[in-house]
């Protein structure tokens, strides 16, 4: 799939920007704090309807204006979708095919975006959340069930957590209240574990690939979904739900005293093994980065393999944290095959030699210029922006 274009009306420092794409890779070139992570924020919202920065929407709207839009157009094999987000006071509207949509799950997954930042190593050394929160996030593009499942756990797990506090606080004391949220959340857990166990089999499979070819065949990547009630990937979802009910009745006098649920999906983790060790305790930073990478890669051809369709790549300042070598790697893995959209203040060594005609667009003070004078191979400036075509429109 690919983005045809975007139009942008006061999203951050854009008043007002109509731009078209590249098929293949589009350099946003610029010096910092000029709106490159913003162009790439946008397209990120465009696909999940929320930023991957703030988790107030608010944010998103131009300091000057009350109303912020995001919109653009998707191209897949045999459809094109227009789809549009407005950002208020009062909230935020999906429109697909010009149509609004009641629940963002129905709007979610028609537009696929895999991001790489260099807060994405995080993955790997950050905290059990951060790996939980990518796992959501990604397979959330994937399936709208397993995003409908995960918002419905979020909300019952919300009004478990300040049952047991009352309890706790022995302002209740109904338990068969409590044993019908338990019964809700061992439902909705084990659809989640599920489908985790599931989608990361088969990430496993792509990633080892990858890992395998850029460690030159030295190392071989595995993953381990930590859990407390053992899940295995042969399980029913009912075997599941029936080990989570055995838990709480087993924890519930804990988890009373402790006032939060103690057992469930939100308390797992994922370890990445690399030659059987755990990558985040013993990995040295190079293989920490390689697995990172790895992950990433093996996202592209997970959604390739469910959707049918290769996602857009946004790469957030990524090529300067990457040695050579696993610059090439990448470069060479999405050539041809991925829309990309890439930021840097600048363009050169490997990555200028790699990138087969990219288009690339200078940005200045949430202004786009579009640098024709440019092509991977003829070494010349890239922030040469003087013959540039404006592409912005106010
Ligand atoms: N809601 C908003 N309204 C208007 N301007 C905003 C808003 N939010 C952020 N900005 C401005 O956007 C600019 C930052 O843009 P962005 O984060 O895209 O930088 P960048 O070009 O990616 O830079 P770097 O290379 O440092 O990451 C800042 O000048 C900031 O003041």
């Amino acid at each position: 799939m690919y983005l045809e274009g975007l139009h942008l009306k006061n999203f951050r420092n854009y008043a007002d920007l109509d731009v078209k794409f590249n098929q293949g890779v589009n350099v946003l070139l610029g010096e910092n704090a000029q709106g490159k992570t913003n162009l790439l924020e946008a397209i990120y919202v465009l696909a999940l309807t929320r930023s991957h920065r703030t988790a107030n929407d608010r944010d998103l709207i131009g300091w000057q204006a009350n109303e912020a839009l995001v919109a653009g157009r998707v191209h897949k094999t045999n459809t094109v979708t227009p789809l549009e987000l407005t950002f208020s006071k009062k909230g935020k509207k999906a429109k697909v095919n010009h149509l609004e949509q009641a629940r963002l799950s129905a709007y979610v997954g028609n537009l696929n975006v895999i991001l790489f930042a260099p807060e994405d190593l995080e993955l790997v050394k950050g905290s059990p959340s951060v790996r939980r929160h990518f796992i959501d996030q990604e397979f959330g593009q994937m399936s709208p069930k397993y995003l409908y499942n995960a918002g419905q756990y979020r909300s019952i797990l919300r009004q478990r957590n300040n049952y047991l506090r009352q309890l706790q606080r022995k302002q209740a004391k109904d338990l068969v209240y409590l044993g019908v949220l338990s019964d809700q959340l061992a439902a909705f857990g084990a659809e989640i574990v599920a489908a985790r166990l599931n989608f990361l089999d088969q990430l496993a499979v792509w990633a080892q690939q990858v890992h395998k070819v850029i460690s030159q065949e030295r190392e071989e990547l595995a993953f381990e979904y930590v859990n407390q009630i053992k899940a295995m990937r042969e399980q029913s979802v009912d075997a599941l739900y029936k080990a989570y009910q055995e838990q709480f009745e087993r924890q519930q006098a804990k988890e009373i005293e402790q006032g939060t649920t103690l057992i469930g999906p939100h308390r797992d983790d994922l370890h990445f093994m690399v030659n059987g060790k755990n990558v985040q305790t013993f990995g040295s930073q190079g293989q920490q980065r390689t697995t990172a990478l790895s992950v990433k890669l093996a996202e592209i051809d997970l959604m390739k393999a469910i959707t049918g369709e290769y996602p857009v790549l946004l790469l957030d300042d990524v090529l300067s944290e990457l040695d050579d070598a696993r610059q090439t790697h990448l470069l060479r893995s999405i050539q041809d095959k991925v829309q990309t959209f890439l930021t840097t203040t600048s363009l050169s060594g490997i990555a200028r030699k790699l990138i087969n005609d990219p288009t690339i667009f200078n940005i200045a003070s949430g202004h786009l210029s579009q640098d024709e004078s440019v092509s991977s191979s003829d070494g010349s400036d890239s922030q040469n922006g003087d013959d540039g075509r404006e592409t912005q429109q106010e």
